[in-house]
């Protein structure tokens, strides 16, 4: 490794001598010599990693952009494109350079089973990402953190939290208060409507009420604002930012890396605005909400260990632990509302076979989060949404924290390392049909529900996601007051697309926008 590192850093010192001799001879803009830095030490670095290692196979790479070039098109997300190059030339794992950055992608139930369980711990980090890092005050956040004693420490502190506040009675009285207005609204609708605003409002509504405590009323401005914030951050990121991967960029940054960081910096204004307003009022006596109960286990932690702990559990990871449920929770939760309610009007038996489940059970009130085991049709319906409609196709990137294998091939330290999750949940291998809406596959003969291993959309292993075991039963009962309340059907003349959108590159899988009709029940 030390050979590599040294080879390396050589190869730096000569991509600097170039690029200065280039820029004295022909001066271009800082970008056009960040560009030019950031490609040529990214060459060198690919061309000695490729001989010390047995690298997995993949597209030629660029000198300049990698392979960045195949992430653009307007026809096939670059997900789709890889599974197809994983079926027709590389095998499962494949490497990809975004920009000089070598990155592997696995493609399949098997190695990513292999990296994310069996060999666990050697894939259980987080790259560095610039402007993450800058979102997450340094990487202070448990998404972007780095696999340390303080990830774990605040992983810990954020699941105990999210049990107490996310989970039973409270989780059910603050989905009913939200949905109630929510779906006033949307039984107000004249005629047909694009459900993505409503799924948001109730999503974030449901979450600030968590984080924050207070039911906010529907078109609260300050609450649409941050939604308004997120749906930008989410129409600009798409592939991701140069930044990220041309380090000098980030002295000379883009305008649409500007745009992006002013939306993040909006977001954490609301969300510290919120959290210095509970520090002020707290009282370890009277918990409200998630936040107190993270403040609460701050101020135990303060009391009981030493100084030490207490730098792993600053004012920042405490924001940032919250910031984590927004950023974590509320895009994957919405976008998987919105697959849902395509999925129920585009299939009027199985909304219908939903439907029945549900009265069955609740008779004249509405569903509670106790009803969750008495409705395995309906949870089919939402696994199978939660397959079908894979929100986070790629998941977030892992690194590896030692040379490592996988599929046969070597992968090194520090490798940014992606699960191609939509690939793995659309394997014709292991789902029959799988572009088919079918809740079925996820029930047995006598209808209860059962456990299919390669249904991943939460992840696995060390880093799988925090929100899974609050997630599921939230969006079920969310599911099951819709249809409780409202038939769901595609306006009169429209014509079922339930198609993916492609302008939301590599980080999103959501559909692209359509219209539904609800009927009151
Ligand atoms: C439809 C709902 C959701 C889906 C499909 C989903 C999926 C995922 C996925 C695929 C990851 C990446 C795992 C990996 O790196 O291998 C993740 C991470 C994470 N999720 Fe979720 N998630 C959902 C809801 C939530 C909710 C409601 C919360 C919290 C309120 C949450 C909190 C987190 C956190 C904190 C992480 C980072 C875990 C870590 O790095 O240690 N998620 N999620």
């Amino acid at each position: 490794m030390s050979d590599l590192l040294t080879t390396v850093r050589a190869s730096c010192r000569e991509a600097l001598v170039a690029v200065k001799d280039v820029s004295h001879r022909a001066p271009g803009s800082p970008t056009t010599q960040a560009l030019l830095v950031g490609a040529l030490v990214g060459f060198l670095a690919y061309k000695a990693t490729q001989k010390r290692y047995r690298l997995p196979p993949g597209p030629f790479a660029l000198p300049l952009l990698g392979n960045v070039l195949s992430m653009a098109g307007a026809k096939e997300a670059f997900y789709v494109k890889l599974r197809r190059w994983a079926k027709e030339k590389y095998g499962p794992v494949i490497t990809v350079y975004l920009g000089p950055v070598l990155c592997v992608f696995l493609n399949d139930t098997d190695v990513a089973t292999e990296a994310l369980v069996k060999k666990g711990e050697d894939f259980a980090g987080r790259p560095f990402l610039h402007s993450m890092d800058v979102f997450s005050e340094g990487s202070k956040s448990i998404v972007f953190a780095d696999y340390s004693p303080a990830w774990k420490l605040q992983r810990k502190i954020a699941m105990q939290a999210l049990r107490h506040y996310m989970s039973g009675k409270y989780l059910e009285k603050v989905v009913h208060q939200v949905m109630d207005m929510v779906c006033d609204e949307m039984a107000a609708e004249p005629g047909a409507f694009d459900p993505h605003l409503y799924n948001s409002s109730l999503m974030f509504n449901i979450i600030a009420t968590i984080c924050f405590g207070e039911v906010k009323a529907y078109g609260d401005l300050e609450l649409n604002g941050i939604r308004e914030m997120f749906d930008k951050f989410n129409s600009e990121f798409g592939n991701g930012v140069f930044e990220d991967v041309f380090p000098p960029l980030r002295y000379w940054p883009t305008k649409r890396y500007t745009r992006i960081m002013g939306y993040l910096q909006g977001i954490l204004d609301y969300l510290y605005k919120n959290i210095d307003q509970h520090r002020a009022s707290f009282s370890p006596d009277n918990i409200r909400d998630l936040t107190d109960s993270i403040l609460l286990a701050q101020s135990e932690a303060a009391r009981e260990e030493s100084a030490e702990v207490m730098a792993m559990l600053t004012d920042q990871h405490v924001g940032q632990t919250i910031a984590d449920m927004f950023g974590a929770g509320v895009d994957s939760s919405r976008l998987t509302l919105d697959w849902a309610l395509l999925y129920m009007a585009g299939h009027p038996d199985i909304q219908k076979r939903a439907q029945e489940e549900i009265d069955s059970v609740t008779g004249s009130r509405m569903p509670e989060t106790g009803d969750r085991h008495k409705l395995p049709f309906t949870q089919a319906v939402l696994f199978e949404t939660l397959r079908l409609g894979v929100v986070l196709p790629t998941a977030v990137p892992h690194k590896t924290l030692c040379d490592t294998t996988v599929g046969g091939y070597d992968v090194p330290k520090d490798t940014m390392v992606f699960v191609n999750q939509w690939a793995i949940l659309h394997d014709p291998k292991k789902w029959d049909q799988p572009e088919e809406f079918r809740p079925k596959r996820f029930l047995d003969d006598q209808g209860n529900l059962k456990k299919i291993d390669c249904w991943t959309p939460f992840s696995a292993g060390r880093r799988a996601c925090l929100g899974e075991t609050v997630a599921k039963p939230e969006l079920l009962l969310i599911l099951a007051c819709l249809l409780k309340r409202f038939t769901i059907s595609l306006p009169e003349g429209a014509v079922y697309d339930p198609e993916y959108n492609v302008e939301t590159g590599i980080t999103i899988h959501a559909p692209k926008p359509y219209k539904v009709v609800v009927h009151k029940r």
